[in-house]
């Protein structure tokens, strides 16, 4: 950002609005996408804000600088808040934020491993993420549960998510973070201290006594609730622009799922995906990632098409709109779906923006706020949603959606061979390894049946 002059700077925040505003808020819908404003600060107070956040901010994150120079700013709505009403509220609030990551496996032909259409990549990438010490555990989440619609999946991968969070869920109360990671090194996870949090959400005036059984029924509550919440969404707006976009495509579980493998050891059949209603944000959030229609080894040819073109004609960068404008007609572009290369940079191009796109909606995260609202608010018009005991006023919005940079393609495309090479290498080559023991079992099994 430095190197960047202020105008420079202005530009790149106002394509981030621009981009929320023309794109984001076309595809996922009016109310879920808050893009906020360019602000100009006094230089004096922008210094004086950073000196005072330094010692919030993550280790992790001190090693990016902020801008201090340009005089820039985005203002954003606080999002942990409820946005349904126009005035601050002075009702307590929970906020949970959830980074869902990639909810399909690829269905594209141009997969090389096959692995890639059996397992999903969050968690292929777990194995990678342990192996470099980026987290601790392996987790149980697996995206293709929670975006499956299906009750019971979504009610394990939330599950997963609160036993091991990761950068993957967080809960605020009154905006204060009460549960996941504040970093890495860092992390907020004991479930009778979250379930003290919350009781008097979801127990307002109940005796519920504290112990092991309140922890799970508070637990209980809340992810039922996150659940419903999760799953609304009248989409009275306009009409979601990929409705008719890539559909639900791929296999519908993934086989690295524990929900889905422990449904075969039991030998029932893998889970139907009961789909998401199309008004929910998880529903449209898939459709945009499902932009990604040729898969980062289906991508990367089209880029380098993009990147020949460009090497030879440089000043063409802003009428390919690669750094944006993210404007009306970028997003038209977008909704063309074919899959039929011509050879053109045309083309190539057009998958290269779907892609960005996608790769943004894989990476954004979801705010959930609740607050309490009492039992006879019936005039209320503003969302609700009942837990057995309280109800509570909700809003749901999406975080981060700045668009993926073009650059960071070449660097995608060698981290998708990484995580599956890895996960080829180590877990396969293990799971490879019970598996025949397993058949050598059963065969030894089957002989003492023939010989009954
Ligand atoms: O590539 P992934 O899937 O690991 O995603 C990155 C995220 O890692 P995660 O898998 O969520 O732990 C990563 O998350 P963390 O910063 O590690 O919490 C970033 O969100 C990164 O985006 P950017 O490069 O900072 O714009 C993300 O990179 P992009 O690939 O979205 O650019
Ligand atoms: N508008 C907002 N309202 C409430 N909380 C927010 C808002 N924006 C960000 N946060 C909180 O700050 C965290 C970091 O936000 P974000 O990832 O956008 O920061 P960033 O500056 O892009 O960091 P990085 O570039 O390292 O990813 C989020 O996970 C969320 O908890």
């Amino acid at each position: 950002m430095s190197s960047k002059t202020s105008e420079e700077i202005f530009q790149h925040l106002q394509n981030i609005v621009d981009f929320g505003k023309n794109v984001m808020k076309e595809f996922l819908g009016e109310n879920y996408v808050h893009c906020g404003e360019v602000v100009q600060l006094p230089l004096d107070f922008v210094k004086q804000l950073c000196l005072k956040i330094q010692c919030e901010r993550p280790e992790s994150r001190c090693d990016k600088d902020l801008d201090t120079l340009s005089g820039y700013a985005l203002c954003l709505p606080n999002l942990a808040r409820l946005q349904t009403y126009r005035f601050a509220e002075h009702r307590p609030i929970l906020c949970v934020e959830i980074k869902p990551k990639c909810g399909f496996i690829p269905f594209s032909s141009d997969v090389t491993h096959e692995m890639k259409h059996k397992v999903c990549r969050y968690c292929m990438h777990q194995h990678l993420k342990v192996a470099t010490g980026k987290w601790k555990q392996i987790s149980k989440y697996c995206p293709l549960d929670l975006y499956s619609g299906n009750k019971q999946r979504m009610y394990f991968a939330l599950k997963s998510l609160l036993q091991e969070a990761q950068n993957n869920l967080k809960i605020f109360k009154n905006g204060e973070l009460i549960y996941g990671c504040k970093d890495a090194r860092s992390p907020v996870a004991d479930w009778s201290e979250l379930a003290h949090h919350l009781k008097p959400f979801f127990f307002p005036s109940n005796g519920l006594a504290s112990g092991p059984h309140c922890t799970r029924a508070v637990i209980r509550e809340l992810v039922r609730v996150i659940t419903r919440v999760l799953l609304s969404g009248s989409d009275k707006g306009r009409a979601g622009a990929l409705r008719s976009g890539p559909g639900l495509r791929g296999p519908p579980v993934c086989e690295a799922s524990p929900f889905s493998r422990s449904l075969r050891c039991q030998g029932k059949n893998t889970p139907e995906r009961s789909g998401l209603p199309k008004g929910c944000l998880l529903y449209k959030t898939l459709q945009v990632q499902m932009l990604d229609l040729l898969d980062i080894e289906g991508l990367y040819p089209l880029y380098r098409r993009v990147e020949r073109y460009l090497e030879e004609f440089p000043e063409q960068r802003k009428t390919l709109q690669i750094d944006g404008p993210y404007d009306e007609a970028f997003y038209q572009r977008l909704l063309d779906l074919s899959t039929e290369d011509d050879g053109t940079v045309a083309f190539a191009l057009t998958k290269v923006q779907q892609y960005r796109v996608a790769m943004t909606a894989k990476d954004c995260s979801i705010m959930i706020a609740l607050s309490p609202c009492l039992q006879d608010a019936s005039s209320d018009q503003r969302p609700i949603v009942p837990s057995s005991r309280s109800r509570f006023a909700f809003s749901v919005s999406v975080l981060d959606l700045d668009l993926k940079p073009y650059e960071s393609i070449p660097h995608q495309y060698k981290l998708d061979g990484k995580i599956v090479n890895y996960y080829l290498k180590t877990v396969h080559a293990k799971d490879a390894t019970v598996m025949s023991t397993r058949f050598k079992e059963s065969e030894d099994c089957t002989l003492v049946l023939h010989k009954v």
